[in-house]
């Protein structure tokens, strides 16, 4: 069994630690997907820094420090050389490397790792790499023997699949005593030299899932992950065996399927993507310190299975795929605020090693294996044994130590802002919108006609007619002078850049700001019991006990309401009535992207809360605040 010890130091003497190294590689820019012709967003000030255009302000850039950028003109080669290559040697000396991709869809990751026939990517050269370190270190011929076989999986739609044996179905992963991971039943190629690698990577990179979406014709609809292990054994006395992984990871895209155009199938996929890159998100998150002490490693396939390549054992690059075009703003600045989390991570590396019996240490070369005469390496696929012991989730002593402060624009946890924006983007499906779209013009019209009454009644009132209660005005649906609905409000000039999205959210925010201020007819008994009850559509908010409050009390109450909106921690907001952990975050993520809120009825504008819902939480919370 492999053991962890020091890597190749005396077990007493100080922890050697390896952070997580970030690159990120700017795509060139590709005019057919930004028809206005802006030109790009985000550009590189030099092999370390790049800046991005600030939506909220645009006469600022935010400017971010990586460990290496690589920019438009990069080639294939340079991206290897100054990000890849460094962490190669390690997996001979029985350590853990990875390398992966992440970034939204389209981005460029596929090219990156898989690259083409011309420009190979970052898997092929590793590969090769790795064969030239091999032979480099048997021609010392310094008593080591080295055997290398390779892996192949996907994670699609949180499952575990073969891409070497595809007919398999969902693997299971366990990790043993040692907390290595294993995936019993995944298939074992070994390899004799770089041309077999090929020959077996290519036919089984065809298996992986691939769709065409609007913004990518071979879009990754899965998680590729590639396995290359090193095993070297001491021939000599003592006998001693090490294993070294390489993981290789393909991400499929963050996405967004407004641009995407994802429906059924896609959309299916798309969450389980979504997901899955969210709960890397907390991972990273966890391990910077921010959620406490549990590493949620557990709850996707994909963080499970990355479990030490992140804050574990491995030496890891992150090399964040970015796109230029401003279409892509929100998915770029989201990537780049992942990355710039992730740069703080520091792993620990370790050696794996086993001690062996001298008879093992002769007979069970890993060349040898299954082949009792022959010097030949064998050439028959293997499939991982069943090691099932399962360690709790835990967080590496040295995880927390972060050294190294990004400029990240922003303060909110990535898990914040990631829901956020994954309600925001994804959470309106095309029926939906319609219906809002619609709503926005029947509310419009509603809005003209309410107003024409009420001119019409402040005339009357002028000519000495009665006067106007705020009760009366509410009874004949007239709007009170000191509550304009929101639509009407001028806007917050804080988002100088406007991509798309966020566009749609404000005609969707529209559509239920200005329902919430029509007090239909019929509604006029609806309950304001304080309970998430059944939707019904635009309901007047304001209901009887609000008339006989003190209204310097009530004032108050809201501005409190407000200001925990606004200033408030998770726990703060979760301290408000009806706000659970889901709505505290919606919250975050709300103010993260919008700024502050202007009024507690700005809470309308988040997804899920209705004029009903809002209602209750209103009532609620300012009987609450006046019963302290
Ligand atoms: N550095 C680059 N140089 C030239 N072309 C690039 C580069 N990066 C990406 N491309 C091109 O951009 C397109 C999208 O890239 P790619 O398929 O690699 O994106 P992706 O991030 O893997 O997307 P998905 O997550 O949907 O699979 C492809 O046509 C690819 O050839």
């Amino acid at each position: 069994m492999a053991q962890r010890v020091g890597a190749g130091e005396p077990a007493a003497g100080p922890k050697r630690t390896s952070r997580v190294r970030v690159a990120v590689r700017l795509r060139p820019y590709m005019d057919k997907q930004d028809d206005k012709g802006e030109g790009p967003c985000v550009r590189g000030l030099d092999s370390h820094r790049l800046e991005i255009v600030n939506w909220r302000n645009a006469t600022e850039t935010l400017h971010y420090d990586f460990d290496m950028f690589h920019d438009e003109k990069s080639t294939q080669k340079e991206v290897f050389v100054e990000s890849v290559k460094p962490v190669l040697p390690h997996i001979l000396n029985g350590q853990n490397a990875s390398v992966f991709a992440y970034g939204p869809t389209g981005a460029g990751k596929t090219h990156t790792m898989l690259g083409s026939q011309e420009q190979p990517g970052m898997i092929p050269r590793a590969v090769r790499e790795v064969f030239h370190l091999v032979r480099a270190q048997e021609a010392k011929e310094d008593g080591w023997e080295y055997a290398i076989s390779m892996s192949y999986l996907e994670i699609y739609n949180e499952k575990v699949l073969d891409l070497l044996c595809p007919s398999t179905q969902d693997l299971p992963i366990r990790e043993d005593k040692d907390h290595n991971i294993l995936i019993p039943g995944l298939t074992t190629t070994p390899l004799a030299s770089f041309s077999e690698f090929d020959t077996q990577f290519i036919p089984a990179s065809l298996n992986r899932t691939t769709a065409s979406t609007k913004l990518n014709q071979r879009s990754s609809r899965s998680h590729a992950i590639l396995l290359i292990k090193v095993v070297r054994t001491r021939r000599v006395h003592p006998h001693r065996q090490q294993t070294g992984k390489l993981y290789l990871v393909d991400l499929a895209g963050s996405e967004d399927n407004r641009r995407t155009g994802n429906q059924g199938i896609r959309l299916k996929e798309s969450g389980a993507i979504n997901l899955s890159l969210f709960t890397l998100s907390k991972v990273v998150d966890a391990l910077n310190g921010a959620a406490g002490g549990r590493v949620p490693y557990r709850d996707s396939k994909l963080t499970r299975l990355l479990q030490d390549s992140l804050g574990g054992s491995a030496h890891s690059v992150m090399i964040t795929n970015v796109a230029p075009e401003y279409s892509y703003y929100f998915d770029t600045f989201t990537a780049l605020n992942f990355a710039a989390k992730s740069k703080q991570i520091v792993n620990r590396p370790f050696v794996r090693e086993t001690l062996l019996q001298p008879s093992i240490a002769v007979s069970k070369r890993p060349r040898d294996q299954g082949s009792s005469s022959s010097s030949e390496p064998q050439r028959k696929r293997t499939r991982e044994g069943k090691e099932s012991k399962t360690d709790p989730d835990r967080v590496p002593s040295s995880s927390t130590s972060c050294s190294t402060q990004p400029q990240s624009p922003s303060d909110g946890t990535v898990l914040d802002r990631l829901l956020a924006l994954e309600k925001m983007l994804m959470g309106t499906p095309e029926k939906e919108r319609l219906h809002l779209l619609k709503t926005v013009a029947q509310s419009r019209k509603e809005i003209e006609e309410l107003k024409a009454k009420q001119k019409e009644l402040e005339t009357k009132a002028k000519q000495g007619g009665s006067a106007l209660r705020e009760d009366s005005l509410f009874k004949t649906n007239v709007l009170p002078l000191h509550r304009k609905p929101s639509c009407a409000r001028p806007k917050k000039q804080q988002a100088v850049v406007s991509p798309l999205q966020v566009s749609q959210v404000h005609i969707q925010q529209g559509a239920l700001v200005c329902k919430s201020y029509i007090a239909p007819d019929k509604k006029k008994k609806e309950q304001s019991e304080i309970s998430e009850g059944k939707e019904n559509g635009g309901v007047d908010v304001h209901t009887d006990w609000e008339s006989h409050m003190d209204a310097s009390l009530m004032e108050k109450s809201r501005e409190k309401i407000l200001s925990t909106l606004n200033g408030g921690s998770l726990k703060e907001l979760k301290g408000l009535q009806l706000i659970g952990d889901k709505k505290a975050k919606l919250i975050m993520g709300w103010r993260e992207i919008h700024g502050a809120f202007t009024q507690v009825e700005d809470l309308k504008k988040l997804e899920g809360i209705t004029a009903k819902r809002f209602s209750s939480f209103f009532k609620a919370n300012i009987l609450s605040s006046i019963g302290k």
